[in-house]
């Protein structure tokens, strides 16, 4: 393997600047780097096209330092946060990019369902674990959220549960309490996801908002008064579009 080979990280698509359009950051301009390749299988994925190796060949082995050259063009050459997602961007090389962007005055957040742990979750600035709820069809290993916990130890962490029914619901709750130091972040499940190849596949809206008042219902119906419940506001704004 050539040196630099072994940082070299796969890509699915770098867009933006758009917001954050979930969780903690909610609102806060972002440029994203998707990853390709994941080691999960989610029933309603919403981002296959950087799952499936079907779309393998749409996915580019690129250096970190071609990754902050597109991030800086996106950008206008002015720091900006940068999120990591996939696909599953865990399982990729991302320490030197993380070094690199830090340097010229960016900062990471990274998504992740906690199935991969790595020594560089410490340097992010935050860490976003989704574990991944029954309706998705994955089991939990909680042992490696633990870890990832444990390995972003410093770092900003924060739960982000995707709930879709009561059973994802009851998921959510159990992860708060295995976690109690960690932020919950509660976001209703798109039923609507684009399929791969269609970003213009149209968004139930009404079966979306009734999911999050139900949403609501149930956290203040449990007084959960800790948790925060937000809509995936990229999903409320343009739909199902990829690049937003
Ligand atoms: C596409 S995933 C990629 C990162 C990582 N594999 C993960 O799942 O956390 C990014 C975020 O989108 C969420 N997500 C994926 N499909 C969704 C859907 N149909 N409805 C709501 N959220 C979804 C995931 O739970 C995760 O928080
Ligand atoms: N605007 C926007 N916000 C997001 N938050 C998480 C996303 C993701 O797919 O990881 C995402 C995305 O694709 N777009
Ligand atoms: S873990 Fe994330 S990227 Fe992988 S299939 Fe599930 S939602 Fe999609
Ligand atoms: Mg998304």
């Amino acid at each position: 393997m050539a040196v630099s080979e072994k940082h070299l990280i796969r890509v699915s698509e770098i867009f933006g600047p758009t917001i954050q359009g979930e969780g903690a950051l909610i609102g806060q301009p972002t440029v994203f780097v998707r990853t390709g390749g994941c080691d999960f299988r989610c029933s309603w994925c919403d981002s296959m096209h950087a799952v499936d190796n079907e779309y393998r060949d749409t996915w580019k082995p690129m250096t970190p330092e071609a990754i902050m050259e597109e991030v800086a063009r996106l950008s206008g050459g002015k720091p900006i946060l940068i999120t990591l997602s996939g696909g599953n961007p865990a399982i990729q090389p991302m320490a030197e990019l993380i070094r690199l962007g830090q340097e010229q005055g960016c900062y990471f957040a990274m998504e992740t369902q906690g199935s991969v742990v790595r020594g560089w979750f410490e340097a992010l600035d935050m860490l976003v674990l989704s574990p991944k709820p029954p309706s998705s069809g994955m089991l939990t290993d909680w042992g490696l959220v633990a870890e990832c916990v444990e390995a972003g130890q410093g770092t900003q962490t924060i739960l982000k549960l995707v709930v879709f029914d009561e059973a994802d619901f009851a998921y959510a709750r159990e992860a708060a309490a295995m976690f109690p130091q960690l932020p919950v972040y509660l976001q209703p499940g798109n039923h609507t996801p684009p399929p791969p190849d269609d970003d213009t596949a149209v968004v139930d809206r009404e079966g979306l908002e009734a999911r999050m008042r139900w949403l609501i219902d149930r956290v203040t119906e449990e007084k959960w008064y800790d948790a925060r419940v937000l809509p995936q506001l990229h999903v409320t704004l343009w739909g199902n579009m990829r690049g937003v």
